[in-house]
């Protein structure tokens, strides 16, 4: 065992703090110090790097110097947000010693840890996305995944593959992961996710188990189907250890566990939520993505749950139908009356997290209480006939008693916070009401009192009153003093008059004081007795919480698909894509916001004898448009969304893979060809008959011929071998030579007209292969000198006519040749003996043994 540093050459202050530092070594403590929040030593100086807040010193502790720096309690908030952007863990010591009776220092403990994966500060918080703590471990060749969002008390399990790995990672997007410190897998440090070191000993599968089953309330895994889950129980020992550590309590809310397979999810590598812009855009905004223009949520819980629905569609399609049967019934009855009820909905799991975590404030109690007493309501306005909407309107009926106890217990508008007092509600405790009566007939007495002296004294001018400094007193000028009688003490001299106490004011005042502040203690006490009932209660209000969410949601995807236009999905077992007039809904709405023209509509048709459209034509035509709108589209039916078309039948579906043109990768060192190379082999490796895949213009990153060489190959690969759903837009005109020698692909172009040196793109997809590229043009259009333009032309012309003058086609699409069979090795062993043979030197015996050598040598 280590010993426990001494500290005792320090002062008493200061070796408080070193103990709770050598505590949380990790992280800045910020020493509560009266109105506030101290860091010392090494915490100071990156406190004064990382907050730019002032640099000083405190007199000396252990012949050092004492550096410190300080932040007001009141902006504790603000530098909190700061140092959680940058991914540094602060502890706050609170004091929690009484400051009156203490000998020595106030005693202080760490009441919680802030980490990026842990905050729940609602200020703290973005409205619309989680924060998700997440561990990771490696047991052999399974990833262990475990997953805690803190504010929604939900926890997760996964294993996955390393393959898989950097999809979970970009799908659950983690604020902070947890890794053994001995072993930090690859994929986790790529995903530049902050990354916090724990023990190993922490990653430990019984330790994992135990604490499951004891958070859970159950004795055993089986019920969730994750007792065989060895590496995710591991992770999940380090992940709670971590989320108790830094909340300072056990963590009530959380009392579910979802259990994730890979397999069970539409499977969307980081690539594909990059090139479709799911939630960001490919310069890193939020907005315009498929998720800002989805997202007309009227919640942020109801923001926050789309965008677990788009990043988490299942293969098994059960749920998105239930989906989309209820956004059928909330659009034929119009999803509006509920969309406003939602107006007067507060972060109803968000409140119920911080209730567990007693950090609720009183004005979020109200706003619980709104939300409460706006169900009824909210219920008249659901339509029946979906088994969706009927079951998320249980969720709705869980807590009437809970509104009951809110509206006795929390005043109509009470205080921000509960030091303030005024938080309880009048008549709902005795003794409080008591104590507040006393301080609030004061007035009342001091009116009296005043009336009785005046008389008393014969003193008209006198005057019973109170300041915070001197507490009550009676007001004589000085004109007067010499009517004052006996029993006046002076308390204070002024210029113009004196003030005085007598025993009676001194007795009312000692009972006035002390009302107050026992009033106060009251009120706390009282809070924390309502946050213990409250507590009792989490379970239906988390329920409430993810019901308001659902139907928030579901709300907001009927209003979506009310306004664009949108269609219901059908879903058919045998394979296919067939969208009528599908759109890609973000570049229409940009066209309708800027004015900028119509979209085209385009219909995509695949099925199991069309597996493979070759797409053809210029650059600007609208192929990669084309593209990613079936690939949106397939993602909102998988979802539970209507689409964009007028008509759209889906088979299964079980993955969506993209390799479209990246930016080169700078900050992983890999050159673009490199990258186009990596994406593309991780797709032909995980592609099947099931998937869709979209190469956009693979090959372009090398040479004419390296490109079109590769391009070709891998198009045959995926029409033979992988046979999945491909969509392959090509510049290699050559490519639309792969049709003729493949069955399941045909050519198709986006259609384009010449007039004059012009070019009109008309973005509609068309049958066959493009006539030109119309490179030249597009050079111009963008605004290339002429005389550029006209030198690039007399080239191509040239070029064309070289081309066309002939050598012999070459067969892009080939089979491979054979790998060299052994014979010829053999055969030139052979060769090689017959060269050291000289018949005329052969004796009859030497020849036939020379003929079994060969025999030998020679294949069979
Ligand atoms: N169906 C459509 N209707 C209307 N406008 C469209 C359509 N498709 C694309 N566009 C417009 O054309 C622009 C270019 O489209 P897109 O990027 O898809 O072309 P591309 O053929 O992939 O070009 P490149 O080969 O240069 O990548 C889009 O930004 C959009 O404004």
């Amino acid at each position: 065992m280590s010993q426990a540093p001494d500290f005792s050459a320090h002062t008493p202050v200061m070796a408080q703090y070193l103990r709770l530092k050598a505590e949380h070594p990790d992280a800045l403590v910020f020493f509560r110090m009266g109105d506030f929040y101290e860091v010392f030593f090494d915490d100071a100086r990156k406190a004064n790097a990382l907050l730019d807040i002032t640099l000083t010193t405190r007199g000396q502790s252990a012949g050092q110097p004492v550096v410190m720096a300080g932040v007001p309690v009141s902006a504790l908030e603000s530098y909190l947000a700061k140092l959680i952007k940058l991914g540094e863990p602060v502890a706050i010591a609170e004091q929690v010693g009484d400051v009156a009776t203490s000998k020595g220092p106030v005693e202080r403990k760490v009441v919680r840890v802030v980490t990026p994966g842990t905050v729940t500060d609602s200020e703290l918080l973005a409205d619309k996305q989680d924060s998700v703590l997440m561990a990771v471990v490696t047991q052999g060749k399974t990833y262990g995944l475990a997953w805690l969002s803190m504010t929604q008390g939900q926890l997760g399990l996964a294993e996955c593959t390393d393959k898989e790995l950097p999809s979970w990672l970009a799908r659950l997007s983690p604020a902070e992961v947890l890794v053994d410190r001995e072993r930090q897998p690859a994929a986790v440090l790529a995903a530049r996710a902050p990354i916090t070191n724990r023990p190993s000993w922490q990653f430990d599968t019984a330790l994992g188990a135990r604490k499951l089953c004891e958070q859970l309330g159950v004795a055993s895994l089986a019920g969730f189907n994750a007792q065989e889950m060895k590496a995710a129980q591991a992770a999940a020992a380090a992940l709670l250890s971590y989320a108790e550590h830094t909340q300072g309590r056990a963590l009530a809310h959380v009392k579910t566990l979802t259990v994730q397979r890979s397999g069970e999810l539409l499977d969307m590598p980081p690539a594909t939520q990059r090139n479709l812009e799911l939630v960001l855009t490919l310069r890193g905004e939020t907005s315009p993505t498929l998720l800002s223009l989805l997202d007309s949520c009227r919640t942020g819980m109801g923001s926050r749950a789309l965008r677990h629905w788009l990043l988490h569609p299942k293969r098994e399609r059960s749920q998105a139908l239930a989906r989309h049967e209820a956004i059928a019934l909330l659009q034929q009855a119009s999803p509006e009356p509920l969309r406003e009820a939602l107006r007067h909905v507060s972060d109803v799991e968000r409140i119920a997290a911080r209730i567990a975590l007693r950090q609720v404030r009183p004005r979020e109690l109200t706003g619980l209480r709104a939300t409460l007493q706006v169900l009824p309501d909210l219920q008249g306005t659901l339509p029946a006939g979906s088994p969706l909407i009927e079951e998320l309107a249980q969720g709705l009926l869980a807590s009437p008693h809970i509104e009951e106890l809110l509206t006795r217990a929390i005043a109509e508008e009470p205080a921000v916070l509960v030091r303030d007092g005024g938080v309880i509600a009048p008549g709902f405790d005795a003794e409080l009401d008591e104590l507040r009566g006393i301080s609030q007939n004061c007035d009342a007495f001091l009116l009296d009192l005043e009336t009785r002296e005046r008389a008393r004294t014969g003193i008209g001018n006198l005057r019973v009153q109170y300041n915070r400094v001197h507490g009550f007193y009676i007001e004589v000028t000085q004109g007067q003093v010499d009517k004052v009688p006996l029993d006046y003490q002076r308390r204070q001299t002024l210029k113009n008059a004196e003030r005085y106490i007598t025993p009676e004011l001194k007795a009312f005042e000692d009972k006035a004081l002390s009302a107050q502040e026992r009033s106060l203690a009251r009120e706390k006490l009282l809070y924390e007795l309502l946050l213990d009932q409250l507590i009792e209660e989490l379970q239906p209000l988390t329920l409430l919480g993810r019901a308001l969410a659902s139907l928030d949601v579901l709300a907001a995807l009927a209003e979506r698909a009310s306004t664009l236009g949108w269609c219901r999905p059908e879903f058919v077992g045998q394979p296919c894509i067939s969208i009528t007039a599908g759109r890609h809904p973000v570049v229409e709405a940009r066209l309708r916001e800027t004015g900028a023209g119509e979209f085209m509509a385009n219909d995509c048709k695949l099925d199991a004898r069309t597996r493979m459209l070759m797409i053809t034509g210029p650059n600007m035509g609208g192929k990669s448009t084309f593209m990613r709108q079936v690939a949106l589209i397939c993602l909102l039916a998988s979802m539970g969304s209507f689409v964009p078309a007028t008509a759209c039948r889906l088979g299964p579906l079980d993955a969506i893979h993209t390799r479209i043109g990246a930016a080169d990768d700078l900050a992983n060192a890999q050159s673009t060809f490199m990258l186009e190379m990596t994406e593309g082999a991780a797709i032909l490796h995980s592609a099947s008959e099931q998937s869709l895949v979209l190469m956009d213009e693979i090959g372009r990153g090398t040479s004419t011929f390296d490109g079109l060489a590769l391009a070709g190959a891998i198009a045959s690969h995926l029409h033979d071998k992988t046979r999945a759903f491909t969509l392959f837009a090509t510049h290699y005109f050559e490519l639309t030579e792969f049709p003729a020698k493949h069955p399941q692909a045909i050519n198709c172009h986006v259609g384009a007209v010449e007039s004059g040196d012009d070019i009109v793109f008309l973005h509609e997809i068309q049958p066959g292969p493009a006539s030109r590229s119309y490179g030249v043009q597009v050079a111009r259009l963008a605004g290339m000198p002429a005389s550029l333009v006209r030198q690039a032309r007399a080239t191509l012309e040239a070029l064309e006519a070289k081309a066309t003058a002939g050598e012999a086609q070459i067969d892009l699409f080939a089979a491979p040749p054979e790998t060299p069979s052994p014979v010829i090795e053999e055969t030139s062993a052979l060769s090689e003996a017959m060269k050291n043979v000289d018949p005329d030197t052969l004796t009859p015996r030497e020849a036939l043994d020379l003929i079994y050598a060969l025999k030998k040598l020679s294949p069979a």
